[in-house]
C-alpha cells in the first residue's frame, strides 16, 4: 500500500518534489511481509531548458531499479546506492550515459499479513512519440502495466499522459472495505432475484402449520385440504397450493422440526398454524419458534389445540384449555386466536372444527408486517425466493440504506 506524493504532479518544481519526496529507504528495519509502494519520476529538464527530454536515462537506471524491486533481488537497504541525482544540467545522452536517473521516491510500507498482495504503484512523466526511447519506454511501461488504458505510451499518446498514471489507497483499512464492497457489489449483481413479471397474480398466502413431532401437522393439512378441494390428500409432501377463493391462493407448508427449517418458515409464513398437544402443553418446539419467528417478521399465529380427546374428564379438559388459552395469549398477545379440535372421527378431525379453522384462514386479512414491508422494498442478494415479493415496485432502497457505486468513488490522491 502506498500513497501518491502530490508534489509529482507535472508542472510542479522538480526541486520540490525532490525535497519533500521521503527517502523510500529509511523507513521499516524489517524486510518481511513488507508491501512496498512507491512514486518515481526522472527530473525533466526538457519544460525548463533548451534539454531534450531526459528519457533517454528511463532504459537504463529506472528499469533496474523497478526491476530489481520486482524481481525482489533488492531489498531497501541493497537498492540505496541505485537512488542517485542527475546533474540538472546535463543534455539527455549526457544523462543517458550517465548512470542512474534521478529518483525519487516516496514510499509507505505497512505490514499486514492478512493482505495477501503486495501492491506497488510508480509514477512518472512520459516521452514524445518522437523520441528516440520512447518504445524502450512503451515496452517497459508494458512490462510494469498502467493504470489506465488511456496513459499508456508517450505524452501524446494517452488521454491521462499528463496525468497520473497510478495510485495507491492510503490505508490498509481502506484498502480492504473497498475490497469487500466491491465483492459485495459482485455478488449483488449475480444474486439479483428474477423479476416477477406477471401482472395481476397474487402470491399464495403461506400457513405455516407448525408443532412438535405426533401433534397432528399433517392431520391437519389433509383436513383443511379435503375441506377446501374434496380430495383426499394421502400423504403430505412439500408445499401444497390451493385456490380458495377467486383472488386467492393459500400454500400449506409443514413446518420441519430442526432449526434450519424453522428459520426458513418464520421467513416466509404469513401465518403461523402453532400445533399444541393439549394432553401434555406447550413444548420446547413451540417457544423456539416463537422466538425465531420474533427475529424474522413475527406473522400472524393462531394456536391449535389438538389431542384433546384423550381427557376423560371434562372438567379437567375445561380447566386445561383456560390454562392452555391463557399462557396462549402471554407468549402471543391477550385475544390471539386458539381453536380447539376436540376429537378425532374415523382418525379425522370434525368436520365443523376443520370448517371453522378453514373459514378462518379463508377471510383472514393479511397483512405483511412492517419487516415484510421493508423486505419488499429490498433487492435481496440472498435468501429470499418467493418471486413474487420481487415485483417491479419494489425495487427502491430504503432511504437510510447508504449505497456507493465504486466506480464513483472519489479518492483523494493528495
Ligand atoms: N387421539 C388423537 N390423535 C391424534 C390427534 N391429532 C393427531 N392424532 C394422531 O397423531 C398421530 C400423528 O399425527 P400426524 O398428523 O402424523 O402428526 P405430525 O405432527 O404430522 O407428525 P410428524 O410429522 O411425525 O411430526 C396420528 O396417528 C394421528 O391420528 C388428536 O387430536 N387426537
Amino acid at each position: 500500500m502506498g500513497h501518491y506524493a502530490p508534489e509529482c504532479k507535472k508542472g510542479k518544481s522538480e526541486k520540490a518534489f525532490i525535497s519533500k519526496g521521503k527517502d523510500w529507504a529509511d523507513t521499516s528495519d524489517s524486510d518481511d511481509g513488507v508491501n512496498y509502494a512507491l512514486m518515481a519520476t526522472v527530473k525533466d529538464e526538457a519544460e525548463s531548458s533548451e534539454n531534450k527530454p531526459i528519457s533517454g536515462a528511463w532504459s537504463f537506471a529506472f528499469p533496474l531499479i523497478i526491476t530489481s524491486i520486482l524481481l525482489g533481488v533488492c531489498s531497501h537497504s541493497c537498492s540505496l546506492p541505485l537512488i542517485a541525482r542527475f546533474d540538472s544540467s546535463a543534455t539527455t545522452s549526457e544523462l543517458a550515459a550517465k548512470e542512474p536517473a534521478i529518483f525519487t521516491g516516496s514510499e509507505f510500507r505497512n505490514i499486514d499479513d492478512d493482505v495477501p498482495l503486495a501492491q506497488f504503484a510508480v509514477a512518472f512523466d512520459g516521452a514524445s512519440w518522437t523520441d528516440p526511447d520512447s518504445t524502450t519506454l512503451m515496452v517497459m511501461q508494458a512490462m510494469l502495466g498502467a493504470y489506465t488504458k488511456g496513459s499508456s505510451g508517450g505524452k501524446h499518446m494517452g488521454l491521462l499522459s499528463e496525468e497520473i498514471i497510478a495510485f495507491a489507497f492510503t490505508s490498509t483499512v481502506k484498502a480492504k472495505r473497498l475490497q469487500s464492497r466491491a465483492t459485495e457489489k459482485e455478488q449483488r449483481r449475480l444474486h439479483l432475484p428474477v423479476v416477477n413479471r406477471n401482472i395481476g397474480e397474487e402470491p399464495p398466502f403461506v400457513v405455516v402449520v407448525q408443532g412438535p413431532p405426533q401433534v397432528g401437522k399433517s392431520l391437519v393439512i389433509k383436513s383443511l385440504v379435503k375441506h377446501y378441494t374434496k380430495h383426499k390428500l394421502p400423504e403430505v409432501r412439500g408445499p401444497i397450493t390451493i385456490v380458495t377463493g377467486k383472488q386467492r391462493r393459500v400454500q400449506f407448508v409443514e413446518c420441519p422440526n430442526d432449526i434450519n427449517g424453522m428459520i426458513d418458515a418464520a421467513k416466509f409464513a404469513d401465518l403461523a398454524l402453532l400445533l399444541i398437544d393439549g394432553s401434555y402443553g406447550f413444548e420446547m418446539e413451540t417457544f423456539e419458534f416463537l422466538n425465531i419467528m420474533q427475529n424474522h417478521g413475527f406473522p400472524k399465529v393462531m394456536g391449535v389445540l389438538t389431542h384433546l380427546d384423550k381427557f376423560k374428564d371434562v372438567k379437567k379438559l375445561r380447566k386445561t384449555k383456560q390454562r392452555l388459552k391463557h399462557r396462549f395469549w402471554t407468549e402471543i398477545y391477550d385475544g390471539a386466536k386458539l381453536f380447539y379440535l376436540s376429537r378425532l372421527i374415523h382418525g379425522k378431525y370434525a368436520k365443523r372444527e376443520v370448517h371453522n379453522l378453514a373459514r378462518f384462514i379463508s377471510v383472514m386479512k393479511f397483512h405483511p408486517l412492517s419487516w415484510h414491508r421493508e423486505f419488499l422494498q429490498v433487492t435481496w442478494p440472498y435468501t429470499y425466493t418467493r418471486p413474487g415479493y420481487s415485483g417491479k415496485r419494489h425495487q427502491s432502497v430504503p432511504k437510510d440504506w447508504w449505497t456507493e457505486d465504486i466506480s464513483e468513488v472519489d479518492i483523494d490522491l493528495s
